[in-house]
């Protein structure tokens, strides 16, 4: 590895400009075969959480650092300004995303999520276009997610109500919600409070999601498929294998009901399933090599359904975790809130600029939870330089968001849940990168961003909350998986008199 560096040494560097950064670049020393897993492990039983394991790596060596996970180098980044330099103004070496492990299992190249080189540029962008048709960053987008909060809080109201007050499950209530927004705009579906197939995909996720950790995303695939590992599959790969089957039998519906003529697809369609179909037809009339077929259609309906819905519900029940911690704060936004309407009307996206302290509110949620305990990673093929120091090709790196949001220079009393720091002060923004950064960076920003907005604001604005029970603390229940969970509480919704 470091022979490959010194063959192809950038212009300047010389041996021993490379040794004298070398221990700072290369972190704590591996072992060989583990690499740092040993250091990691020990640390992590120490320290608590992954995120403290990595903060301790970056006081010792700095922001930029390496941990061998075994025989592969993974590069950690913690500071926005290298971020910066990488993800975007050199976005050609730092979008390739690393995929191997669980993330293969399936997708095999194919989706949005774990797929690269062409095959990716045409899903993105497909993917982006046809949500941006159906609304995406537009008032039909609004008008969605209200009609989903709406039906929502009148269905529980009727099945929920104690003593005046709607008593719920929170994680279950924002489930369903985002869930049947997401799905609406895939294949026009919501989902129903009793609806047996919706609970077993929730726990078929969340039993993934929550045992998801770093064997899964860096052991190769082929690996982690042999008998050896059936312990692992059984807890990883099952649960994944019954939503991707719930996403084929859902195209499979939409496929003999187009055959059949009992849904009849006009003007590009109603949905993401409707514009796929058009765009599977299309290519075949003009006889195009075409990578959009029922299969890739059932991935990417599986990528955007996993991506859309855990990752938005997930960060409301980390809000209302929070909400239920500071009510001087929920006083904030109901005064804000009521100034701007007088309590006779809903808030929209166009009051944005009027509402700056529900956006530091929607900020510092985001900052809090910061729901990714570990980045997705990117895949270096060539050798480059990062931050003056030598990066070979066969890296992998990442931009560690949960590093960034708790960095206590930037982010003082980074655990204290305090949106007014972003008014104080307003470079903090740029610091906050909830949705990653780059051409790799969340395809669902801006739908996301409107249900946390609309969702938050309107609850705060319809009714007075309280827990059920003790206050949840703001602690996550995995620090260690993929998935930052929140903790698991019952809320109370009182309806306001306005
Ligand atoms: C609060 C909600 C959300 C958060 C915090 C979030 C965060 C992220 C992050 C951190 C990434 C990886 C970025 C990187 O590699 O640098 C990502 C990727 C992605 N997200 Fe989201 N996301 C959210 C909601 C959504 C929604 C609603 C959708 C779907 C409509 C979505 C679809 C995707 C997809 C498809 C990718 C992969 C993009 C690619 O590889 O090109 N996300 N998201």
């Amino acid at each position: 590895y470091q022979w490959k560096k010194c063959q192809k040494l950038p212009k300047g560097f010389d041996i021993q400009f490379l040794c004298a950064r070398i221990y700072n670049f290369l972190g704590p020393t591996p072992l060989p075969i583990i690499g740092n897993f040993h250091q990691f492990v020990y640390y992590g039983l120490k320290l608590g959480s992954a995120v403290a394991v990595y903060h301790h790596f970056e006081k010792v060596h700095g922001k930029v650092f390496t941990l061998w996970m075994g025989l592969l180098p993974t590069v950690y980044i913690s500071d926005y300004d290298i971020a910066h330099e990488t993800h975007i103004k050199r976005a050609n070496v730092f979008s390739k995303r690393f995929a191997t492990g669980t993330t293969q299992h399936i997708r095999d190249g194919r989706g949005i999520i774990a797929s690269n080189g062409e095959f990716w540029q045409e899903h993105r962008r497909f993917a982006l276009t046809t949500l941006r048709n159906f609304g995406l960053g537009r008032n039909i987008m609004e008008e969605k997610i209200m009609e989903e909060y709406h039906y929502r809080v009148a269905d529980y109201t009727k099945t929920h109500t104690k003593n005046g007050a709607i008593e719920i499950h929170a994680g279950t209530f924002f489930d369903l919600l985002v869930g049947s927004i997401i799905n609406q705009l895939l294949i026009s579906e919501r989902f129903e409070q009793d609806d047996q197939e919706f609970e077993k995909i929730k726990s078929a996720l969340a039993e993934s999601l929550e045992n998801f950790g770093i064997v899964d995303i860096f052991f190769p695939c082929w690996f982690l498929e042999t008998p050896l590992m059936a312990w692992r599959q059984k807890k990883i790969f099952k649960p994944f294998d019954f939503v991707y089957e719930v996403s084929v039998r859902n195209i499979a519906k939409r496929v003999a009901a187009v055959e059949s003529g009992d849904h009849v697809i006009e003007d590009g369609g109603n949905d993401f399933a409707d514009a796929y179909l058009l765009k599977i037809q299309k290519d075949q009339r003009d006889g195009v090599k075409s990578t959009f077929d029922y299969e890739t259609m059932a991935i990417d309906v599986f990528d955007l359904w996993q991506a859309g819905q855990e990752t938005t519900s997930t960060t409301l029940t980390w809000a209302f975790a929070c909400l239920l911690n500071h009510p001087e704060v929920v006083k904030k936004l109901r005064a804000e809130l009521m100034k701007l309407t007088g309590g006779n009307r809903t808030i929209s996206l166009t009051d944005r600029p009027d509402t700056p302290y529900l956006n530091a509110t929607c900020n510092e949620v985001q900052r809090i939870a910061s729901i990714l305990n570990i980045n997705l990673f990117r895949h270096i093929e060539e050798d480059t330089v990062i931050a003056g120091q030598p990066l070979a090709a066969g890296t992998a790196l990442t931009t560690q968001m949960s590093m960034l949001h708790t960095d206590e220079t930037v982010f003082k009393n980074a655990t204290e849940f305090k949106p007014e720091r972003f008014l104080e002060n307003s470079n903090l923004e740029k610091t906050l990168i909830p949705f990653g950064i780059g051409k790799r960076s969340c395809l669902g920003e801006s739908l996301a961003r409107a249900e946390l907005y609309l969702i938050l604001s309107n609850l705060i604005l319809d009714f007075d909350i309280e827990p059920v029970g003790t206050v949840p603390p703001i602690k996550t229940l995995n620090p260690f998986g993929l998935l930052r969970r929140p903790p698991t509480y019952n809320i109370r919704f009182k309806p306001v008199k306005h």
